[in-house]
């Protein structure tokens, strides 16, 4: 069994068509969902010049994927969605992001790997309000592998201030 949390992102075609992306999402993620976080408007990250982003999290679990075949799951949900890569763009807009920030194997543990294909947890992601808030809301006591309690990091004066600009939208996934 491997339990994953994945962040979801998007900023092109606006507000709506982004729900409607993560909706088509969760729906194919189906059973594995194990629970989604409310939606956020996000400041653009690493790129300012694009539009907010939505983002979620969800946290899901399948007995039968490891975590390379999360990795290629999350790609397939990408270029589904219509994906486009820009290489000139590391952190520019897109339909539909969705990370795996952490894995955990059926007991419990957390994998760790430094390849580059697939860095887990994932490398950015304890410098990331829009990854951090909608994690905590559905796991207060969440811990980050190799950086500790989610709530403490949010406390780290560079992240605080990111975060208060991470506001919850109403729009509900679930
Ligand atoms: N934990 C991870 N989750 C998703 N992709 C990862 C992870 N670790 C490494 N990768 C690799 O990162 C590559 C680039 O992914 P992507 O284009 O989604 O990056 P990005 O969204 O622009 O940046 P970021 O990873 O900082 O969000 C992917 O092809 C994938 O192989
Ligand atoms: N707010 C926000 N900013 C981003 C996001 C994202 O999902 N949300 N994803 C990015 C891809 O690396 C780059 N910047």
């Amino acid at each position: 069994m491997t339990r994953v949390l994945l962040s979801l992102g998007g900023n092109l075609g606006g507000p709506a068509a982004v729900l409607a992306v993560f909706r088509k999402t969760l729906a194919a993620l189906g059973d594995a969902v194990v629970a989604v976080s409310p939606v956020y408007e996000t400041p653009p990250w690493g790129d300012p010049d694009q539009p907010p982003y939505r983002n979620a999290v969800v946290l899901a679990d399948r007995p039968d994927l490891d975590p390379e075949a999360w990795l290629a799951l999350t790609q397939e949900l990408e270029n589904t969605a219509g994906r486009v890569r820009d290489p000139a763009r590391r952190f520019g807009p897109r339909v539909l992001d969705v990370d795996i920030i952490a894995a955990w194997d059926e007991s419990g543990e957390a994998v760790h790997s430094d390849d580059e294909r697939l860095t887990l947890p994932h490398p950015r992601a304890h410098l990331r309000a829009f990854v951090l808030v909608p994690w905590s809301k559905i796991e207060p006591d969440a811990v980050l592998p190799g950086h500790g309690p989610v709530a403490g990091l949010l406390t780290d004066t560079t992240l605080a201030a990111d975060a208060r600009q991470v506001t919850p939208t109403g729009e509900a996934l679930g």
